[in-house]
């Protein structure tokens, strides 16, 4: 039997339906530069971010904004507002925007948009990884950094330039190949707990990923490659709740603290005010943003940031409706911009109440 790159073996690939190619990395970038200005909003926004997950900035770090986005114009809308909100609260909180194409799903679902950017099952990848870094540089100049879950181990080589903070999901955090992937990352990454509840996992990747690794990756060219990474020493656990239900009581995020503290982590962690912390339900987010910045305000310490899913509008519809509402999440529930305005005010308030006691 001939050897060839459409058949290359009788064995493998019998499940495969079909390859095709995707532009490289240095294809897109180089058709949507970051560009020096946006490059230094990066840079300084890294730098503060760690500072703030490290205690060397008593500032809050707030990264909020939709579940997913997919509608680049609505999610631009979203910004316009939260840079404007952003630059009033700016001397208590560092505020991120949670800019999330890419969705990991318990069984199936619409996968974000870089990965079926029309949602609609055509799942134009190329349009997609276009359409996602177009959004990026837009929220870039309006001067909010951004905040992405990163999933596939290669799409970070098409954004990753143009974001100042990531994350691993609670279905991934204990994935050694997202582990390899952070090492390399150049931005502070928050590693979710599991969506058992358990947070050692969580810790467990943060010490993973500060170590040096040699993997299997990509180059900027597209090639398959070996990648040795330096270790990324920027890394936080996220506490998101989980089966057995929430864990942004204090207790819990004293707990959490004394665990990242053991492994010579500082001792803080950032609170997901959202997922099994809210049961999913926008109303109860509300509720949770607001106690968390009553025991920021009482004094409490320990909490480096809060995650909050907020868009245009409160609430969820399903991907698949006939005419989507515009500003809402298709995918989990998001509290909505009025109530995201004060939330983020009350957590704002907390902390300089915090700083008087
Ligand atoms: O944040 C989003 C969701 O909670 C996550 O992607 C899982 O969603 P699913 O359980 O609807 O698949
Ligand atoms: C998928 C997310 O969260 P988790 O991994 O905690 O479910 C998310 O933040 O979008």
């Amino acid at each position: 039997m001939t050897i060839t790159a459409e058949n290359p073996t009788q064995t493998a690939d019998r499940r495969v339906l079909s390859y095709s190619p995707l532009p490289t990395p240095i294809e897109i970038l180089g058709e949507l530069p970051l560009g020096e200005a946006r490059e230094a909003l990066v840079e300084r926004s890294r730098s503060e971010i760690a500072d703030v997950l490290a205690g060397r900035d008593d500032r809050l770090l707030v990264v909020v904004g939709p579940c997913s986005v997919h509608d680049p114009a609505a999610a631009l809308d979203y910004a316009g507002r939260l840079a404007a909100l952003a630059r009033e609260v700016s001397e208590d909180l560092l505020i991120v925007m949670r800019v999330y194409f890419e969705k990991p799903r318990t069984t199936v679902g619409w996968k974000g948009l870089i990965n079926d950017p029309a949602l609609d099952g055509s799942y134009d990848i190329p349009r997609g990884l276009r359409t996602a870094r177009r959004l990026l540089l837009d929220v870039l100049d309006l001067g909010l950094p951004v905040g992405c879950e990163f999933l596939e181990p290669t799409s970070p080589q098409y954004i990753a330039d143009a974001v100042s903070w990531g994350a691993i999901g609670a279905r991934t955090t204990e994935s050694q190949v997202h582990r390899q992937l952070v090492s390399g990352l150049s931005m502070p990454v928050g590693f979710k707990n599991g969506t058992d509840g358990e947070v050692q996992v969580a810790v467990d990747g943060c010490r993973s990923s500060a170590s040096r690794h040699v993997f299997f990756g990509t180059d900027a060219e597209g090639r398959a490659a070996v990648v040795e990474t330096a270790g990324n020493t920027d890394c936080h656990v996220i506490l998101r709740g989980g089966t057995g239900g929430p864990n942004h009581d204090a207790a819990s995020v004293a707990s959490a603290v004394a665990s990242v503290a053991k492994v010579g982590l500082p001792g803080l962690v950032m609170v997901d005010a959202s997922h099994a912390n809210s049961g999913k339900s926008h109303e109860r987010q509300a509720e949770v943003v607001a106690e968390l910045a009553e025991r920021i305000g009482a004094g409490e310490d320990g909490i480096s940031g809060v995650m909050v899913e907020s868009f245009l509008e409160a609430g969820a519809q399903s991907v698949d409706a006939a005419e989507l509402v515009y500003g809402k999440s298709v995918t989990d529930a998001c509290i909505g911009w009025d109530t995201t305005e004060e939330g983020v005010r009350a957590l704002a308030a907390g902390v300089r109440a915090g700083r008087r006691g």
